[in-house]
């Protein structure tokens, strides 16, 4: 039996997540390397950094990662380029066959690795989960009903993080395509950006939806060619992110590439945007494995400042034509 949880990451979704799990009638403790948040969550009972207005009860807060750990089961809530970090330091405290869960989306730059990949290197101990799906922080935080994927090999695992984090609002979907959920969480991420681009550039609702099924179409073959399975990827942690994420200002990808779309420079001051670090990666894995994905290319294109928006539709859409199957 779950009974206690502890949460490493004090931002938007390890504050949110906490507070899933509060709910469920878990014993939560969170953990963030931030003093003042810390001392705010403690002091105030709320994380103005990251999720202001939103009341947390029963969630002492503390700077000590061992304190955190000692639960039983633990949630892997910072961005994907500081789980190796933060895994490694928490490795020390993990015992064998301990429940960690990553809530992270992304893959890691330079190694192209899975978030669980990168877990099973630093801290081979853990029994890894991941948990991914449409799911704003700021929703969850607010009590809107949601629904997400736990995935673990070990579907006994995964089912009882489900009955640990579940509750009123939150309903979490048992599975066990590890690489399926990660993919799909990590590349529409990216898709997001592009869909950003077209919202703020003025395309227009035809070209959004489109730009989204294509995406779909790019984020499914590689995939598959990666070992998810399809139905999967046309689940709540796929299909399901990937609508969510390139339909609301709510997401930091979207956000980020409509300020792009709009004009404005590839520096301008923007929150944290996982699809910046996942876009090359996921280009160089898709040409590893031979798969076409031309949303991403443009995406890297656009983020790495070789090739100006319009350009980049243009050659978009200069394309040979092809079966959409293809
Ligand atoms: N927000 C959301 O709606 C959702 C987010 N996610 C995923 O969750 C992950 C985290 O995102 P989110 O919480 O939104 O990001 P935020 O930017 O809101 O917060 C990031 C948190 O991680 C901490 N952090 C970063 N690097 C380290 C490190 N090396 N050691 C310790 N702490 C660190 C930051 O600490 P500090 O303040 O000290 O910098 C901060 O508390 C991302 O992969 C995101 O895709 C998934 C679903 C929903
Ligand atoms: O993953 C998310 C929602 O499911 C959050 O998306 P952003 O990181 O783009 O804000």
């Amino acid at each position: 039996m779950i009974e206690t949880i502890g949460v490493l990451g004090g931002g938007s979704w390890g504050t949110a997540l906490a507070l899933v799990a509060s709910r469920a009638g878990r014993k939560v403790r969170l953990w963030a390397r931030d003093h003042e948040t810390v001392s705010a969550i403690d002091e105030t009972h709320e994380n103005p950094r990251y999720l202001p207005g939103i009341r947390l009860d029963h969630i002492p807060a503390t700077g000590n990662i061992g304190a955190a750990l000692r639960a039983d089961a633990v949630l892997l809530a910072v961005p994907a380029q500081s789980v190796r970090a933060v895994a490694t330091i928490a490795a020390p405290y993990i015992a064998e066959g301990h429940p960690l869960v990553i809530c992270a989306k992304g893959l890691e730059r330079g190694t192209a690795k899975r978030m669980s990949e990168v877990v099973a290197e630093v801290a081979p101990g853990a029994a890894v989960a991941v948990l991914s799906g449409p799911s704003f922080a700021t929703d969850v935080a607010a009590g809107l009903p949601t629904a997400v994927t736990i995935a673990a090999d070990n579907e006994p695992l995964a089912l009882s993080l489900c009955h640990a984090l579940g509750g009123g609002t939150f309903r979490p979907y048992a599975e066990t395509d590890l690489i399926g959920v990660e993919i799909g969480g990590a590349v529409k991420n990216v898709l997001a950006i592009a869909a950003g681009v077209v919202d703020g550039r003025g395309l227009g609702a035809s070209a959004l939806a489109a730009l989204t099924a294509r995406g779909f179409a790019e984020l499914r073959r590689l995939g598959e060619a990666l070992g998810a399975k399809p139905e999967t990827l046309m689940g709540l942690s796929g299909l399901g992110d990937l609508v969510l994420t390139c339909s609301s200002t709510q997401s930091r990808n979207f956000a980020y590439g409509r300020m792009l779309g709009e004009g404005l420079p590839l520096d301008a001051p923007h929150p944290l945007v996982e699809g910046i670090a996942t876009a090359t990666v996921t280009r160089d894995l898709a040409r590893r494995h031979r798969i076409s994905m031309p949303i991403v290319d443009a995406v890297v294109r656009i983020l790495s400042g070789k090739a100006t928006v319009d350009a980049t539709i243009e050659n978009l859409m200069s394309r040979p034509l092809k079966r959409e199957s293809a």
